[in-house]
Order: C-alpha cells, then structure tokens, then sequence
C-alpha cells in the first residue's frame, strides 16, 4: 500500500490504515484508502489505459458490473462537469461499479470543472480506492485475464476479509452474464415528446434526414449526437423492441449500441430481432455489443478475452482502405473472425493483436466496429464511419426511389 500524498484518508505517512480493500476472487487483498461511495461493489476487474476522459469512462453504460482501474496515476484532477457524461438514461447512473487508482484525488483544476471528482463519485454511488499499485494489479490482469473482485470501502477500517474472499470467490463469472436490463431505457421514447431527441438543427445536414431508430443497450450520448450531426432524426427504443415495432418507426437504418456484459446472454431477445431486421435488409449500422450482436445474429460467434482491451490508444485497421486509425476500445469480448459466414466480410482488424474491429455485410447494408467511433480521445479518426452509414441510407433510398 502507498500512502499517497496529501489523501487525509492516509492518517499520515507512518501509519496509514486502510479505509478500502480491493479483494479478488482468488483471496488476494490489496489495501487502499476509500474514496468516492462507502459500501461494497461486485465487479469484474478490468484496466483502462487511457489517460483523459475518464468522465466519459465512468459514465459508459457498457461498464456495467465492472471495476475500472486505472494505469494512469493520476485521476480526477480536472473535477467533472455537465457536459461529458455518457449515460443517457438517468436509471443507467451508476453502470461501472467501482474504480481503482493509484494517486489521491487532488483538487480539480480545469475551467470546466463543476465538481470535486470524489464528490461525484459518491453522488453516482460509484465505490473507489487509492493508494493501490495499479502497475502490478495491470501486470496481474495481463497475465491471468479479469478477475472478479469485492471492493470494499469502509471509512472506519474495519472489514471482514474472510466474508469478502468467500463473497468475491463466489461472484458468477462475466461470460453468460445479461446487464443490458440495468442498463437500456424502460420504455420507447417518441420523437416529439421526448427530451431524448436532439434538438431539430443541432448540427443537421439541410434537409435529406434520415430516420434512424437507435436499440438501446446501453447507449453513449456521442453517438446519438454523431448520429443527429450526421443528418439522421434518431428515436431511441429499448432493448426489447421488438422489430415490428421497430418496422413501424419506418426507419431508414437502424442503429445497434455499445452495451455491458456477455453479447451471447442476449441471445434469447435481442439477436432474434437483429436477425429480423437484417433480413428485412434495412441498414444497420452497429458498435461494440451491437457489433457482437450483429455477428451472432449472422451465425457467427463471440468469446471472451483474456484481458480485454479498454485504452483510447488503439491502432485498428480499416481493411477497405488500408488506413489505421487510432481509436477508444471498451470491450472484454471478441468476434471470432472464423466463425463468420461467408457473407460477413472482415472490414476492421486491431492492429495490436489482430482481433476483429468490424465486418459488412455483402448480400445487406449492414456492418459494424468493435471499436468506438463516436469517441475523441484526441484523434477522431474514427469519425467516419458516421457519414459511412449515412451513404449507405443515401444510396439504398435512392434505390428505392428509382
Ligand atoms: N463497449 C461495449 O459495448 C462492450 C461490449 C461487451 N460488453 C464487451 O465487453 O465486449
């Protein structure tokens, strides 16, 4: 345990006492100092690289029974403010459960802070820990995959660690697991009577909007923005629409979100729709769990990955034109490229260990990224696959118009 410097949790240099405990499904206890919520959070372990936007990482809904820790020391020390949070649906506050960091959180120093980041934390009732030695609890992941954990935060230091083990060690496992119902709205919002719809003009192309009807599964709100500055009209609907309700929208393309969880629990409810949609050969356009559903309702197969990759430095390839482009990963399951049908072509591939990043349909306008274009860790690179799907709507609507 490090005592970090300045954390009045620390009670000193000389003797800090532990006011949180990270104890993993295997019995390992690392100690801490407390911050964000009291209490305890059940979580799959996993860690972000990436060193900005961990607002915006905290506030993905596809975190969802998730820990986060962080390989960036510091965390926190640009407060947060109203504007970068992901979550659009209020019920969906609290979709990570817990994060880890190294560093005590400082005081924020950004002239867009509105708040205190630990304050927050509490306010989302997110539990956090400090003071751990997050390089050696990567190293670990990286070496023995995402284990489950408790993390447990109690300002007086007192803990059962026996009770924590056996509870941790008791934790079901991450693969077979559904959370896209903690995590997608309750009920289908109209277009004109909802605050979700983006305001008529906030960035539309004139005229020639497309209507794009969005399944929720836990959808980020850049990509609904992205989608609005795209020139489409988006209604967004719940993850169990079913697809004549979705039909009687009359989309233009449909719009599969990032979501938590095993894309294979959804099986029974979401892929059957997806499928249906498909053969009505409507455009779709998917990302990350919606990119996993997508690949299952074609007959393809996901898997779980030893680490997973969540960072916004990663190097994917688009195979239609060669081109890298360094994008946000969130995502702890893959598409096996083998499994997919002849008429599933591989577009996107991650350059840092040659899993697949996306396939498009031959035979239907549809395809989808693994990776998460909406994000702008800096580079926006992968901006382009918005306007991507706009064309695919421009063209099979001129089709239809011919
Ligand atoms: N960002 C996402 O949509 C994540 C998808 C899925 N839950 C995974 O971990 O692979």
């Amino acid at each position: 345990m490090t005592a970090p410097e300045g954390n009045p949790a620390a009670g000193g240099w000389s003797e800090p006492r532990a006011t949180a405990l990270l104890v993993l499904a295997d019995g390992t206890v690392l100690e801490g100092f407390g911050l964000g919520a009291t209490g305890e959070a059940p979580g799959e372990v996993c860690f972000n690289t990436a060193m900005t936007g961990y607002q915006e990482i905290l506030t993905d809904p596809s975190y969802a029974g998730q820990i986060v820790t962080f390989t960036f020391p510091h965390i926190g020390n640009v407060g947060v403010n109203d504007d970068d949070t992901e979550t659009v649906n209020a019920a969906a506050a609290s979709g990570v459960r817990g994060v880890v960091l190294h560093a005590a959180i400082t005081e924020p120093s950004n002239w867009r802070s509105h708040r205190h980041f630990d304050a927050w934390l509490k306010a989302r009732n997110i539990v956090g820990i400090c003071g751990v030695d997050t390089r050696a609890l990567t190293a670990l992941i990286r070496d023995n995959g995402m284990p489950n954990a408790l993390l447990a935060h109690s300002p007086d230091g007192v803990f059962d660690i026996p009770r924590l083990q056996r509870e941790a060690a008791g934790l079901p496992d991450m693969a077979g697991l559904d959370l896209v119902p903690l995590v997608t709205s309750a009920q289908r919002f109209d277009w004109d009577e909802t605050p979700w719809v983006w305001p008529v003009g906030y960035g539309k192309r004139d005229g020639a909007a497309h209507k794009v009807v969005a399944i929720d599964y836990g959808v980020k709100r850049n990509i609904l923005r992205l989608l609005s500055k795209a020139g489409c009209d988006v209604t967004v609907v719940p993850s169990t629409a079913s697809a004549e309700e979705i039909l009687a929208l009359k989309p233009d393309g449909i719009f599969l979100s990032n979501g938590p969880g095993d894309p294979a629990a959804t099986g029974e409810y979401a892929v059957p729709v997806i499928k249906e949609l498909l053969d009505k050969k409507v455009p779709t356009f998917g990302i990350c769990l919606g990119h996993q559903m997508m690949a299952l309702a074609v007959g393809g197969q996901t898997m779980k990955m030893k680490q997973g990759h969540h960072g916004a430095n990663h190097p994917v390839q688009d195979k239609t034109t060669g081109k890298v482009e360094i994008v946000s990963m969130n995502h702890g399951f893959a598409v096996d490229p083998a499994s997919l049908p002849s008429h599933a072509v591989e577009t996107h591939i991650s350059l840092f260990d040659g899993s697949n990043s996306g396939f498009a349909l031959t035979d239907r306008p549809a395809f989808s990224v693994q990776h998460h274009p909406e994000a702008s860790p800096g580079p926006q690179d992968s901006h382009y696959l918005f306007k991507r799907f706009v064309e695919m709507m421009d063209k099979e609507k001129a089709k239809t118009a011919a």
